[in-house]
Formats: structure tokens, sequence, C-alpha cells
């Protein structure tokens, strides 16, 4: 048998169950080195593209995520060997050091991850070492899922409706019951000394709401098959009714993965033999597994996502600079309360229920017309969840200019998306307490209440809340005048180019 160790490298795949990378090189009877490298404040070397930093929350979270690892890889007889460079340097330092003449990965589909990979394996088979990688990310790889013609998918539906044609998921590995770590190994770097925990503690209220690791999230799956399966399609766009899964920072960092999620949805369908609306709720909770397959296709074949109109009529749009609309927005001292309680959810959590995060994002593009860039930057460093594709394609979508978008002309009225989707203010009062006291009818729309019930409420408009920054009927009068300028300068540009 061989005796050289193989490298086993975590990235975007921070769990032992279901992680082929890991299962493999277990299953080869090799010692094994577990690595993680952090190589966030050092330069690319040799043109090797960097992927993109992590933002404050997302690193607040790698942080735990990372010690949990080590604790899960210790529970099986390994552990975590941090080290901190350049992927490319600090890989080549372990080989030497080790005689390992094999790395594992489970691959990543960011534009910069990707090539890196590519370069990374003609690089180490230059010297011998095989870079092997597998899929632990995604239920389907984005080149799996094809049009009849062999292209890309830019509208959902067919996609999905392609996707669950490939057949069956594969079911999920299990973890490892033991692995031998080759003694060999450096010893590495603390896990302090990446950084990633704030030096001051402003991460009180994530921490109170989670727990990075895979352990909480398969409790998050538990908990929500147990009591919110059955009632997720009519319920999940109430964000005070908060019945959603909450595992987008856990699926985010890999630490469960989606076909452990497929087949536990699929078993409760059958073991329980769901029918009518509680099966139809199950499929429309594996739709949304969907959405986020759809984002890491489209940013697959258009790599350009994160950092271009993917309509590129869009590019010719006006936008507004607007730095007192963009502090008011993150602050959440708009004046809209629907709006205002999402932005300081976020804020104080880490975290945005679904519904909020399309309103507060078409607010900044719509109302403001401040540019979709500028949104997802400032969601990239605040959420937990925070993801290369889901969160680009997720922006552009809002403001139009993406595959399969909502149309630019369709803005969201703020009052009324707060009255419809959390009628009995139950979000808004959590998030915005100051207008705690409104009475139902006036608490999407203070500035609507006489100056008795404001009173009686303790709000001072203008002092304890404020008014709105922009009117709405002026604000749409505004965007829809831009949109049509758009128009009669490049073309329609509300229909994707080439809708599939
Ligand atoms: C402007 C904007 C930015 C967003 N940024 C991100 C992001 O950075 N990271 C992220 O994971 N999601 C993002 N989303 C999608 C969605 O809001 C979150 O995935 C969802 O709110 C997470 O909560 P949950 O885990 O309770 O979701 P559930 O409703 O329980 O859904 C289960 C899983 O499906 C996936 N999912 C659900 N909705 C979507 C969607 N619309 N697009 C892609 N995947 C989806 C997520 O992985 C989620 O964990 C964004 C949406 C918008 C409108």
């Amino acid at each position: 048998m061989n005796d050289r160790p193989s490298v086993v490298w975590f990235r975007q795949d921070l769990r032992i169950a279901d992680n082929p990378a890991l299962h493999r090189a277990a299953s080869s009877g090799r010692r094994l080195i577990c690595v993680y490298i952090h190589e966030d404040d050092d330069p690319a070397v040799e043109g090797m593209p960097s992927p993109r930093k992590p933002g404050g929350a997302a690193r607040w979270w790698l942080h735990h995520a990372l010690a949990a690892l080590d604790q899960d890889l210790r529970a099986i007889g390994g552990h975590l060997l941090y080290l901190k460079g350049p992927a490319a340097v600090e890989l080549d330092r372990l080989i030497d050091r080790t005689g390992a003449d094999c790395v594992l990965v489970n691959r990543v589909y960011d534009p910069e991850g990707a090539a890196r990979d590519r370069m990374l394996t003609e690089r180490l088979a230059a010297r011998g070492v095989r870079l092997l990688s597998h899929n632990a990310l995604l239920l389907h790889e984005p080149w799996t899922v094809r049009t009849r013609t062999g292209g890309p998918y830019q509208v959902f539906t067919p996609f999905w409706r392609a996707a669950r044609a490939l057949g069956q998921v594969p079911a999920p590995l299990p973890a490892p019951a033991q692995i031998d770590m080759a003694g060999t190994a450096p010893a590495g770097v603390p896990l302090a000394a990446f950084g990633l925990a704030p030096v001051i503690d402003w991460a009180g209220g994530i921490a109170r709401d989670w727990t990075p690791g895979s352990a909480d999230g398969r409790r998050r799956l538990g908990d929500f098959l147990d009591r919110h399966l059955p009632d997720y399609k009519s319920d999940r766009d109430h964000p005070g009714a908060d019945i959603t899964s909450r595992l987008s920072p856990h699926l985010r960092f890999g630490e469960i993965g989606p076909r452990t999620i497929w087949h536990a949805v699929h078993h409760r369908i059958e073991a329980e033999g769901l029918s009518g609306p509680a099966r139809a709720s199950a499929q429309g909770f594996l739709g949304e597994l969907g959405w986020r397959e759809f984002s890491y296709h489209l940013l697959h074949h258009f790599p350009h996502l994160p950092t271009r109109n993917l309509k590129h009529q869009f590019d010719a749009f006006p936008w507004r600079d607007d730095p007192a609309g963009l502090a008011a927005w993150q602050r959440g001292l708009t004046g809209y309360p629907i709006v205002d309680a999402g932005m300081r959810q976020l804020w104080q959590t880490g975290w945005m229920h679904n519904r909020v995060r399309m309103v507060t994002a078409s607010f900044l593009v719509k109302h403001l017309m401040i540019y979709w860039a500028t949104g997802e930057a400032w969601f990239w460093d605040t959420l937990v969840d925070a993801d290369p594709a889901s969160n680009t394609a997720s922006w552009q979508w809002v403001a139009g200019t993406g595959a399969d978008a909502a149309p630019y002309f369709r803005i969201f009225n703020p009052v009324l998306q707060g009255e419809r989707f959390d009628a009995d203010g139950r979000y808004v009062r959590r998030f915005v307490p100051e207008l705690a006291r409104l009475p139902d009818r006036f608490l999407h729309k203070p500035w609507t209440a006489p100056a008795s019930v404001l009173t009686a409420a303790g709000v001072t408009l203008g002092t304890t809340y404020p008014h709105p920054i922009v009117d709405h009927a002026h604000a749409r009068d505004r965007a829809l005048a831009a949109f049509a300028g758009l128009r009669a300068t490049t073309g329609p540009a509300d229909t994707p180019a080439a809708a599939l």
C-alpha cells in the first residue's frame, strides 16, 4: 500500500458527513492531513486569482465553523491543521514536509476559486501530485443541467424541470468512523492567528441567534422538518412567523450538504405519506434549494454575474449617487417600517428574511435608484450566509438586471408589502420597537396617523422615528421615467436577452 499521506483541503465544505473528498481519502486507508488555509491578508501568487474575501459577519461565522469542524474531526481521530498564506505556497510547503502525493478537495464554483483550482491542478501535477476534486456543494453541477441545444438556462422554471429530470440525487455519504492522521504534518498556526473573530465584540446579536457548525445545522433541519415543513408554502413569506429553515449559513459554509436536506425531505414525504398541500409545501421547499442551484448555474455560466449587469442594456441606466440615502438604508432609518425592520434585523442578527430581502433591495435599487452592486456589497459584509452565487444572482433578480428577473418596472410598495406580509406587525414591532405601540393600521405608514395617535404611542416623527426619506409615488415615477428613458435608447431591457 502507498504509505504517502493524502491532504484533504477544506474550503466551502466544513463538515465530515457527506464530504466526498474526506470520504474518499479516508476510504483509501492512507494517513491524512486535514487542512484549512487562510489566505485573507496575503497577495495572490504567480497571477493566481484570489477568491473574494468574506465580509465581517461571515468571518465571525467562519471562525466558529472551523473550531466546530476541528472538534468533529477530533471525535474521529483527526484534527484540523490551520495554515496561513497563499494556498499555492502553503500546499507546496505541506507537500515538501509530508511527502503527500494527493490533494483532495470539494469543488468551488466562484470564478476566481474555480480558475485557481484549474491552475493548481497543473502546478501540482508538475511535481507529481494529483488534485482530485468532487461535488459536495450542489445537487447537480452547473454544467450537467443543459438546454436542448446544450447551453445554459436563464429562466428558473425550465432549469429546475431539467435538473429534476436528471434523476436521483445520490444519497449522502456517511462520516468516516475513524481517520488516521499523518504524524509528519507541521504544527500550523492557532485559529486565532486568522484574525477572523472581531476584536471589538460587535457580534453579540449574531451569537444569540446562531451556533455555527454541522451539529446545529442538523438540529435546525430536524426542527424545521418536525415543525414547519407542511406549512412552509403558506407561511414562508411572513417574516413575523419565522418558519423558514434558517439553513442558509450552514449551507453557505458547507456544514450541511444539499443532498442531506434533499433526502431528509423526501424521507418525510414518504414516511409520513405527505399528500395534498403538505406535499406541495415540501416540494416548494425543495424548489428553494432549486433557486440556490440556479444561482450557481448562472455564476458558472456567466462568471461576470458578481460585477456586471446580465442584461447589458442596464449599463446605460442613470443610477444615482446618494450617500445620505444609502446611509439611511444601511442603518434602518428610511422612515418605511418594513424596510427599517429588515435592515436592522440584518445588522443585529446577520440574517434577514427572504421577503424582506426583496423589499429592502428593491427600495435601494428602485426608490433610491442606487446601483445594485452597492447593496450587494453591504449584504456581503453583513450577512452570515453571504454567498458568492445567491447574493449576486438575487440582487440582479431584484434589480431587474439579471436572468429571469423581476421586471424593473414592477416596483414594490413598501407600505403594501408590510401590510400584506406583516399584517399583525409582529416583525416590525420586534425590530423597530419605537413604533411598537402604534395601532396595526398605522404601523406600516406612521406618517398617516393622527397626531393624537402618534402621541399616545410615544412617536414623534422626525425625532423618535424618521419621516420617509423619499415619497413612494415620487420615487416610483422617477424610477419609471428613468426606465422609460433607457428603453427609448437601448430597446426593451425587461426581456432576458436569450430566454430559454
Ligand atoms: C437581495 C437578496 C440577497 C440574497 N442573498 C443571499 C445570500 O447571500 N445567501 C443565501 O444563501 N441566500 C441569499 N438570498 C436568498 C434567500 O433570501 C435566502 O437563501 C433565505 O432567506 C435563507 O433563509 P432560509 O435558510 O430560512 O431559507 P429557506 O426558505 O428555508 O430555504 C432553504 C434554502 O434554500 C435556499 N434558498 C432559499 N431561497 C433562495 C433564493 N431566493 N435564492 C437562492 N437560494 C435560496 C437557501 O440555501 C436556503 O437556506 C438572497 C435573496 C435576496 C432577495
